[in-house]
């Protein structure tokens, strides 16, 4: 008998297509970034990310309309600070009246169905751009950073917050937010934790967006995100952090990390998650606004390899648009 087997008999129809498949995508895996800002009618476009805005709150309320009506479980929060609250120790970042705070309690009192996820990471807030607290000679400071880290967070937790996600690379920050969240009672508040979170240049646009390019100008966060030559290093963080109370893990960058996202799923088997990130997203939108590849077809298909390769979702600017897509499928 020649040949052996015939896979191509499950790929002649689309009946045994359907049938045989081994990963779907669908709207509940997919969590919305959008950007923030303050006053009213306010929508500035990012240019280095088509199709991305910065909304102010009256203009995000019915786009968190539009992601309940599509599945979209969760709707994560970036906020754009305006120059005169940005300080060194990013001390906005804390307070109680401050955008965050404000627009996580509109969004839960109109829509309580729908998640709501804010960044826990001091770069919004700071005047040199980085995560955390510079000493003398620039270097970021860890314990120090991470007291301040713990106050943003319970911030966000008194405002109403379900998911508080620690994007900000510092040690032992999980475990300093879940004890003093344990203590103040918030025992709900859950924490994404982005624990394989590399130092990469995928992150330009969203720096754009936020306005942190300009505070950053020509440093980088290299002494505190990951190194992209490391892989068992991953592992290494995603366990402390599960250790540490993380209800659900991050790899991040996405795409060219789907390694990470397939060795941390396999190693732990909690809730993972991958962010299709900022330049992933720019990359795929030139591309196509170029002609040169099938837009709705590769946001498709990128975002199923996250599921493949093992992830439970994926933070992703197209969330609205793949919503919508499956929605016609
Ligand atoms: N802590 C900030 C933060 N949270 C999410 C992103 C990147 C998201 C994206 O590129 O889409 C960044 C940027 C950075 O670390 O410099
Ligand atoms: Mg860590």
């Amino acid at each position: 008998m020649y040949p052996a087997g015939r896979p191509r008999r499950l790929r002649r129809d689309t009946f045994t297509r359907n049938l045989v498949r081994e990963h779907a995508l669908t709207a509940h895996d997919l969590i919305y970034p959008v950007f923030v800002q303050e006053g009213e009618k306010k929508r500035d476009a990012v240019a280095s990310m088509p199709g991305v805005e910065r909304l102010s709150l009256d203009l995000l309320l019915p786009v968190a309309q539009q992601c309940v009506e599509a599945g979209i479980p969760v709707m994560a929060l970036f906020p754009v600070i305006d120059a005169s609250l940005k300080t060194p120790e990013g001390d906005e970042a804390f307070n109680p009246d401050g955008l965050i705070p404000r627009v996580v309690a509109a969004l839960k009192s109109r829509f309580p169905e729908l998640g709501v996820m804010t960044d826990v990471a001091l770069d919004p807030y700071t005047s040199h751009g980085q995560d955390g607290l510079l000493d003398d000679t620039g270097y970021i400071l860890n314990d120090a950073t991470v007291e301040v880290l713990v106050k943003q967070a319970l911030t966000q937790s008194q405002a109403g917050v379900d998911i508080v996600a620690p994007s900000d690379m510092m040690d032992g920050r999980i475990g300093a937010i879940r004890t003093a969240l344990e203590a103040r009672g918030d025992i709900h508040t859950r924490i994404m934790a982005y624990s394989a979170k590399y130092a990469s240049a995928f992150y330009g646009p969203f720096r754009d967006a936020v306005g942190s390019a300009a505070t950053l100008g020509k440093s980088n966060k290299k002494v505190y995100q990951m190194d992209p030559g490391n892989s068992d290093e991953a592992l290494r963080e995603v366990g402390l952090d599960i250790a540490e109370g993380a209800d659900m893990v991050m790899v991040k960058p996405g795409m060219p990390y789907l390694d990470i996202v397939r060795r941390v799923k396999d190693e732990f088997h909690v809730p993972t998650f991958a962010y299709q990130v900022s330049g992933e997203y720019a990359m795929l939108k030139a591309a196509a606004q170029n002609g040169w590849l099938d837009h709705d077809a590769v946001v498709l298909e990128s975002l199923l390899a996250f599921k493949r390769a093992g992830a439970d979702g994926v933070l992703t600017y197209f969330a609205l648009d793949a919503a919508r897509l499956l929605q016609k499928q």
